[in-house]
């Protein structure tokens, strides 16, 4: 154990119930309270087990795999939105998720109002928000929009606006998951950039990417997941190389 590391995962692991979202929405958890007791419990599994690794300030770290491998849970343990079934994760500083960028907007809500919400939220004031509230309108290019409310934004302009607002907080950890996969290619080229500033002044980055072009380009350090197990951590060719030679594997000759 390295005393600064800025995040320790210590034997790791989540147990999901197949076929059910372990996040029960509110009104469900109502609704179904009286069948669940009847009902059979749903066989669990395993999305991710024993995993253990420490990333050092700065280090930008690539997590590769195929779909359904834990990626995004990986994430969201990280961020800390999940809580282990097995296992610690240690963070020794705050997290900027760019992860589902748009998802924690409430449509009812204007692009303003929103952006109030979420900058709050993840612990911005009032008055570091009232400075860059405009360089975030721009920077998201809803300027038009930004007093209207969100369920009338494109897919697009909720991205966007989610980017601007959570890459102006100044906490140390970046966790990114395809956050930079979506947008048209002039917005993408502006959220590289973004990154890269980022990177620059010393963030610690966690980019889920199946992109080897950004993991070659962002990250200086790669893991292949492969069926919930860290198989390679090392650089990202390696990674890459592993994960091209599962891939290559599963393809009838
Ligand atoms: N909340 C949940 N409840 C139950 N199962 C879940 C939940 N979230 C994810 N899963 C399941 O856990 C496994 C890992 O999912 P995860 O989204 O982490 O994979 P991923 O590697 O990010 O996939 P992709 O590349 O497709 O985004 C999948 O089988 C998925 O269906």
């Amino acid at each position: 154990m390295t005393e600064d590391a800025i995040i320790e995962a210590h034997d790791l692991g989540v147990r999901f119930a197949k076929g059910r979202r372990r996040n029960a929405r509110l009104r469900e958890v109502f609704t179904r309270r009286n069948r669940s007791t009847t009902a059979a419990p749903a066989p669990e599994f395993w999305p991710l087990r024993h995993l253990s690794f420490e990333i050092q300030p700065g280090e930008a770290v690539g997590v590769i795999g195929s779909n359904g491998t834990g990626k995004s849970t990986l994430l969201r343990l990280l961020a800390g939105v999940l809580i282990p079934d097995e296992g610690q994760v240690i963070r020794r500083g705050r997290v900027a998720p760019l992860i589902a960028l748009s998802a924690g907007f409430s449509g009812d809500l204007t692009g303003r109002e929103n952006v109030q919400l979420v900058a709050s939220l993840h612990g911005m004031d009032r008055k570091t928000l009232k400075s860059k509230f405009d360089e975030i309108v721009a920077f998201a290019e809803v300027e038009d929009h930004i007093d209207t409310p969100v369920r009338h934004y494109s897919s697009g302009m909720k991205v966007r606006l989610g980017f601007s607002v959570i890459s102006q907080l100044e906490h140390p950890i970046l966790l990114v998951d395809e956050a930079l996969a979506v947008g048209d290619k002039r917005f993408k080229k502006k959220c590289y950039k973004t990154m890269r500033n980022l990177l620059n002044e010393g963030r610690t980055l966690i980019l889920v990417s199946h992109s080897e072009r950004d993991l070659t380009k962002f990250c200086t350090r790669g893991m292949f997941l492969n069926a919930g197990e860290l198989e390679v951590d090392g650089t990202v060719d390696d990674a890459l190389a592993a994960y091209q030679l599962s891939e290559d594997q599963k393809v009838p000759a």
